[in-house]
């Protein structure tokens, strides 16, 4: 495989500089301890320690950087990636900026997506709606718009539209209403270019996939009679099997394990009632695997 990388040495990373994915990006980089702008205008900031300089660019270019071999990692949206066609490829799912890209319309004008052959969609993603089309066999103009792209109905420019829908309240404050499947799922990803591995790419991907473990799961210890043991590691087992020690009261043992951080107030309850005692939850700061 290729290598990419910059003379300089240090890893290049892009990262949104506004929108809706810059701040989560920016915090998830800073809980896996690297430095972070503290000025939006910014946009290039080394962090010489840790080896790294991120480059604050537009979620929409940045695909393009990372594809080029211009810049190592990109922080981006899947369905960003996929519009821009480049030739860069997804390494890790990040777990914020969920969304869906759909097709609306006024309600109750369409039901499905092969009704929208011969009809005129507006989307800020070109791309992705073309090639969805295409693989059903729909005829549609797709028109080009920058965003706000729910008024264009209203405003006769289309007959429908594709959009990113979070909450589902910009469609309903224009009257329209989701049609036809999903076309995409998306969230944030961290993405490198096809077919390459950047020098210093597993230290970072270890460190980003450390924050992600660092929020889903905690930290749970408890005492217990040592005859329950076997009962209580079976709802503790940990990752790798949970920590074991002595206690000084005879007849009991102190359990360390990471259990998911949701549903842990339930396995408290549960530990609690097969005789656990002394049930601590810690969050988990950071975390290698
Ligand atoms: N509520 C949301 N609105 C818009 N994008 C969202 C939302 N939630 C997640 N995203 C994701 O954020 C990315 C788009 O980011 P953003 O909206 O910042 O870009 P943009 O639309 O090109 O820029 P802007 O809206 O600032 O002109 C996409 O990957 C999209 O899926
Ligand atoms: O389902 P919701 O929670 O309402 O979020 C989805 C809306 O948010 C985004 O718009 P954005 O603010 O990025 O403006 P834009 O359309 O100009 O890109 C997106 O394009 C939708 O319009
Ligand atoms: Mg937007």
């Amino acid at each position: 495989m290729a290598s990419t990388g910059s003379t300089s040495g240090l890893l290049r990373i892009a990262v949104p500089n506004k929108g809706a994915l810059s701040a989560a990006a920016s915090e998830m980089l800073r809980e896996a301890g690297y430095r972070q702008r503290d000025d939006a205008k910014r946009l290039t900031l080394i962090d010489e320690e840790n080896g790294v300089e991120f480059f604050y660019l537009r979620p929409r270019d940045i695909a393009l950087y990372v594809g080029e071999g211009t810049l190592d990692i990109g922080i981006t949206g899947r369905d960003l990636l996929h519009d821009s066609g480049a030739k860069a490829e997804e390494v890790l799912r990040l777990g914020f900026g969920r969304s869906r890209f759909r097709f609306a319309g006024p309600a109750g004008a369409f039901a499905e997506v092969e009704q929208l052959d011969g009809r005129r969609i507006a989307t800020s993603y070109v791309g992705v709606v073309r090639e969805f089309l295409q693989q059903r066999g729909v005829d549609a103009d797709v028109v080009r718009l920058d965003g706000a792209v729910e008024t264009s109905i209203q405003l006769g420019v289309a007959d429908a539209i594709a959009d990113v829908v979070e909450t589902g309240s910009t469609l309903r404050q224009a009257g329209l209403e989701v049609f036809g499947e999903t076309i995409l799922d998306s969230e944030a990803v961290m993405i490198t270019r096809s077919g390459s591995v950047p020098s210093g790419l597993e230290i970072f991907r270890r460190r980003i996939e450390g924050v992600l473990i660092a929020r889903s799961y905690v930290m749970m210890d408890y005492d217990i009679r040592a005859e329950d043991l076997a009962a209580a590691t079976e709802l503790t087992p940990g990752l790798e099997g949970p920590t074991v020690s002595p206690l000084h009261r005879e007849g009991w043992v102190a359990v360390r394990a990471m259990v998911p951080r949701e549903g842990a107030q339930r396995l408290m309850d549960d530990l609690y009632s097969i005789g656990a005692r002394a049930i601590l939850l810690t969050d988990i700061h950071a975390c290698r695997l």
